[in-house]
């Protein structure tokens, strides 16, 4: 094995991963049977983000590199086959992962990559976040519609026409849009990145909000018309993070796995996804989540949860140790939790 330090400006792109040869299974030095199968959706983001980590441990495993090491095992999910109906409509928890989690327990894949912000925060047992990689940009974006005016530094709202129909599914983005701007209307938009922009570009909306993370990877963020601080909008816990997960009982490949960690985004992730579980909202209950490192060194974590319609708002922050990411987040998320009123758990 490779030295397991992470340069991520290193990170190769667009690497693919090939199925296995036709003379059957390889063994790799540690005796595990290659290649490894890897669970993915199949959007091009979910398939670029997947590559992209085959890339990582490709090259801090350089032993992976001499094989056709992974196969691609291409899963939808609940959350790819509904695209007719706002996801907060179908409730339950992790509608991007659950057949993903199944393929894993039935031992169909070895591992899966997934947008860590749709990964439910109590994973099924048996099943581990074995991985988190460094973080994109977590901030949202608007997509801007031919009726918009220029975007400006103060107020990144001000470009929206009154009135300005914006597309978004997300009960989080709706809330603080409409907290910040009561005269818009919100209506859920669905499908990937790329239906999402071409109903912006058709007129069906006049703007649309998206995460930038995912605009950036795909090589499209000069549709991001105007970035929207984290100060006017909270991103959602784990925006733009990318988590890996394995069986528990797999131990090589969960070693292999976290030693290619991203130790700051483990950090954040753990008080993010603290905090979601905390609230334990329904999909439809507006959450935000958001901790970074401070010069000093310690943790802050901000928390946020809303009423849908955006009549109601709170935002808070804590700041403690990076070894109690999981204890901040958890208070954070209690405290936010109980000065909430109760309509908005959904
Ligand atoms: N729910 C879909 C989803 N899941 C992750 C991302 C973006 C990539 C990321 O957060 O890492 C997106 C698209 C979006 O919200 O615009």
């Amino acid at each position: 094995m490779g030295p397991l330090t992470r340069d991520g400006a290193l990170i190769e792109r667009g690497a693919r991963a090939r199925p296995a040869p036709p003379d059957g299974a390889m063994v790799h030095p540690h005796g595990r049977a290659l290649p490894l199968r890897v669970g993915t959706r199949g959007s091009p983001l979910a398939l670029w983000q997947t590559r992209d980590f085959i890339a990582l441990i490709t090259r801090f495993c350089p032993v992976l590199r001499h094989f056709e090491a992974f196969q691609e095992e291409v899963i939808a999910t609940t959350g790819d086959l509904v695209q007719d109906r706002p996801l907060a409509e179908i409730g339950g928890k992790g509608l991007f992962a659950k057949e993903i989690h199944e393929a894993l327990l039935d031992r169909r894949v070895d591992f899966a990559v997934h947008s860590l912000k749709d990964l439910e925060t109590e994973l099924p047992p048996g099943i581990v976040l074995a991985c988190t990689l460094k973080r994109e940009d977590n901030r949202d974006a608007l997509v801007l519609g031919p009726d918009c005016a220029a975007a400006t530094e103060e107020d990144p709202w001000a470009c929206l026409p009154r009135g300005a129909l914006v597309g978004s599914a997300s009960v989080r983005r709706q809330a603080q849009l409409l907290h910040a701007r009561p005269d818009l209307r919100v209506e859920p938009i669905r499908g990937n990145v790329q239906t999402r922009l071409a109903q912006v570009a058709s007129g069906r909306f006049g703007s649309s909000l998206l995460a930038l993370a995912g605009l950036r990877r795909l090589g499209l963020e000069e549709k991001a018309g105007v970035v929207i601080g984290t100060d006017a909008m909270l991103p959602a816990a784990c925006q733009g993070i990318v988590g890996v997960t394995c069986r528990d009982d797999d131990v090589e490949l969960h070693e292999l796995l976290s030693a290619i960690q991203d130790h700051e985004s483990r950090a954040v992730a753990t008080a993010e996804r603290a905090l979601l579980g905390a609230l334990d909202g329904s999909c439809r209950t507006p959450v935000g989540g958001h901790a970074r490192r401070l010069p000093d060194g310690r943790l802050m974590v901000e928390g946020l949860i809303a009423r849908a319609d955006g009549t109601f708002l709170l935002r808070r922050s804590l700041t403690g140790l990076v070894d109690e990411a999981a204890e901040l987040g958890r208070e954070l998320g209690r405290s936010l939790w109980r000065d909430a009123p109760a309509d908005v758990f959904g």
